[in-house]
């Protein structure tokens, strides 16, 4: 049975600026030439005052936005109407708190780091909003924006007009890459979950130089206590979890409306028969069968836990579950922002984030990651089993086909 349930200092800054926007004429000047050796100097000193870089100010800036988003968010959830959602061009669910969300974190990013190069990279875009018939969907996503905005006190002089609130969006466009920084969004991950009153999360990462340094997870309807396993997925009295992660200074959770964060850390089970594992709700987006094989070859005894979206990133960051895993249907190509931020949550909770051929995965190749067959996370002492288990596994399959 299955569970539903940089403190930049100004000259650094326009150094990255430089880094993010030129670096198209570096590739026309020759090795050899003395300005192309400074500006390689000058790269490289970046990158390593980067690795040292607090992001404090970034991290309390993601916190914000994301709990910003959250709240508009719950909003629409508690009164959803019909008309608040569409269909995309790829068939999959956008509602007004998709592109309501994207436009929040966007606006607070910029507007609480005036000084800092702004790079987007996230799921949506306005173009279905530019449609003729969009113009009431676009009235109620910018009331929604200016209501959530004034509930902080920003804002409030001048409220954002329907054609603000498409540039906010569409400021999502970035390609991301290798070079320079990069947030990496998803405005609500687990959009069919959302509608359905079930999980959800907004899902906040920052890229440096291809590799996630920060990530915030907002999951309005995860409980603050560690989920049973036990039953259909319920919403005890107390629900809203924000995870947040920095590189090197672990992983914290707090509740969305402000308790004092705790350190979270992944489960040490090393035995799998006693591992519970999370994969996706949705038959679709991962397949259940390969989940269910690998499972029996663990020895795991308990049924999956099948959440929608990163809230299972946050839920086994605090050692909710021990394993996650997703096996998407044949010709699917992940995307960034489905797992920026879900991934350095778990790793900093002590976790490890691979695809089915146990490589890292890597953020730095623009919008989509491009990975072996699956995505695998567990513990450091559960990985090789795991590993083992999957590869046997997918052979298996194979060889039945
Ligand atoms: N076919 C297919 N295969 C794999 N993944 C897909 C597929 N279609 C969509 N998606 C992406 O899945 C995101 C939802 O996350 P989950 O799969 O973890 O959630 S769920 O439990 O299935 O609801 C979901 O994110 P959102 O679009 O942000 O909701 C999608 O990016
Ligand atoms: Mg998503
Ligand atoms: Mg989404
Ligand atoms: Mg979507």
């Amino acid at each position: 049975m299955a569970t539903n349930i940089l403190l930049t200092p100004a000259p650094l800054s326009r150094i990255l600026r430089f880094d993010i926007y030129s670096s198209s004429n570096l590739r026309k000047l020759r090795p050899k030439s003395p300005i192309f050796l400074t500006i390689t100097t000058a790269r490289a000193s970046v990158r390593a005052a980067a690795s040292t870089m607090s992001y404090d100010e970034e991290l309390a800036a993601a916190k914000k936005a994301c709990s910003l988003a959250a709240r508009l968010c719950q909003k629409v959830q508690k009164a959803l109407l019909q008309s608040d959602v569409q269909s995309k061009s790829d068939k999959s669910p956008v509602t007004v708190a998709d592109y309501g969300s994207q436009a929040v974190v966007s606006y607070v990013l910029e507007k609480e780091l005036p000084s800092r190069p702004f790079s987007l990279v996230a799921e949506e875009d306005s173009t279905d909003l530019r449609k003729g018939g969009g113009e009431d969907t676009l009235q109620r996503i910018t009331k929604l924006v200016n209501e959530t905005l004034a509930s902080e006190g920003m804002n409030n002089k001048s409220p954002l007009s329907d054609e603000d609130i498409l540039a906010s969006i569409d400021s999502g466009k970035s390609v991301g890459g290798s070079v320079g920084r990069h947030w990496v969004l998803d405005p609500i991950d687990g959009t069919k979950g959302f509608l359905r009153g079930d999980q959800y999360a907004i899902a906040l990462g920052l890229l440096d130089e291809g590799k996630v340094v920060l990530g915030v997870l907002a999951c309005p309807n995860l409980p603050l206590q560690p989920l049973s396993g036990q039953g259909q997925q319920t919403f005890p009295q107390k629900v809203g979890c924000l995870f947040f992660a920095k590189e090197g200074a672990g992983t914290y959770m707090q509740s969305l409306d402000g308790s004092p964060p705790t350190q979270v850390h992944v489960s040490a089970t090393e035995n799998p028969e006693e591992a519970s594992f999370f994969e996706s709700f949705e038959a679709a987006h991962s397949l259940h069968d390969l989940t269910s094989l690998i499972a029996k070859k663990l020895g795991v005894k308990a049924p999956p836990v099948r959440i929608d979206s990163q809230a299972k990133y946050g839920a086994l960051s605090r050692g909710d579950g021990a394993i996650y895993m997703r096996f998407p249907h044949k010709g699917y190509h992940e995307k960034i922002w489905d797992h920026a931020a879900g991934c350095i949550v778990v790793t900093e909770a002590g976790g490890i984030v691979t695809d089915a051929a146990g490589n890292p995965l890597d953020f730095s190749k623009g919008r989509f990651l491009d990975l072996d067959t699956g995505i695998i996370v567990t513990n450091q002492k559960l990985m090789p089993t795991l590993l083992k288990a999957v590869q046997e596994s997918l052979k298996e399959k194979a060889s039945a086909l």
